[in-house]
């Protein structure tokens, strides 16, 4: 179990992460926010590879800065993951085994070869990371966090920049981890979070606003969705920005849009999606800011 207890970090004057309070238990957690909400530092301060200002992160009632012993039970995959290029995934994972004191070397080979199964690179074990595509790096940059089997793993948008099969797998391969393991990763794909999270946490401006159930997260666009069919001309008159979504049916333009009251007197509510909820809640956080 991973704990945030009144965890904040601030820099000079300046809180990247409001003190906050929260637990993760067993399974997927999604952490979503705009940029520059906190999220990498969030994951970050967990991963103890950062000094809190305040508080502290714990793992089963120690501090994850309290030693190795700590440490190698949590895996963390940064954004942008670097390794050297001539190395093959079979001769990296070895070299991290080495590191992370893994026993013999007939244990660390069978453990780069658990792990590229794991992450589906097996076919490719033997080929320089030279030749791979941004999707198999990602999953390489996984395979070498997870040596030694932490407890948690902490994966920094690990789908950017991927193509949608490279996306699912890499999503099917965390949520394979999340059986046994806590798994946080964030992400500004909210499809990622809807098709494999069940909690989710999600900042805003260094500040947490929503931290619970997958549903819970629609309950912000309760009753404030809207659609209704458009024409062509009337679809020019609306803002862009206050539509969430557009698209051309046989009869017009279906509008969709999130407001207090109904755009038009032809605005049908319609029930909330996750995404839906999310948008919500990040626009009115927008909204504040702004008054
Ligand atoms: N080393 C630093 N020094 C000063 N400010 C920082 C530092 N690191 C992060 N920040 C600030 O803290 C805030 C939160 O940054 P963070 O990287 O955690 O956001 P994020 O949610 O991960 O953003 P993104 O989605 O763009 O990756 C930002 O305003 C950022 O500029």
């Amino acid at each position: 179990m991973l704990t945030a207890n009144n965890l904040g970090k601030k820099y000079k004057h300046t809180w990247a992460l409001e003190p906050i309070s929260l637990t993760l238990d067993r399974g997927m957690h999604g952490l979503l926010g705009p940029n520059g909400a906190g999220k990498s530092t969030l994951m970050r301060l967990f991963a103890g590879l950062l000094v809190p200002t305040t508080g502290d992160a714990m793992l089963h009632g120690s501090s994850v800065r309290s030693g190795n012993q700590v440490r190698q039970q949590i895996g963390y995959v940064p954004q942008t993951f670097q390794m050297f290029p001539q190395l093959t995934a079979r001769q990296w994972l070895l070299h991290v085994a080495r590191l992370k004191n893994i026993g013999t070397k007939r244990e660390r080979e069978a453990e780069a070869e658990r792990l590229l199964r794991a992450v589906q690179l097996e076919s490719k074990a033997d080929l320089p990371a030279r030749s791979y595509s941004t999707g198999m790096v990602k999953r390489l940059g996984i395979a070498q966090a997870l040596v030694g089997s932490p407890q948690i793993i902490i994966v920094d948008e690990p789908t950017a920049g991927l193509d949608p099969e490279e996306r699912i797998r890499l999503r099917n391969v965390l949520v394979e981890l999340a059986q046994s393991s806590v798994v946080l990763f964030s992400t500004h794909v909210l499809s990622d979070v809807d098709m494999s999270c069940r909690d989710v946490i999600v900042l805003g401006a260094g500040k947490l606003h929503y931290n619970g159930k997958l549903e819970g997260l629609a309950e912000y666009a309760s009753g404030k969705l809207w659609e209704w069919e458009a024409s062509e001309h009337e679809w020019r008159a609306i803002a862009q920005e206050q539509l969430l979504t557009a698209r051309r049916t046989a009869d017009g333009i279906r509008c969709r849009t999130i407001a207090d009251l109904p755009p038009t007197p032809y605005a049908a509510a319609v029930v909330p999606t996750m995404e839906d909820g999310y948008l919500a809640l990040i626009s009115s956080l927008t909204i504040g800011t702004k008054r």
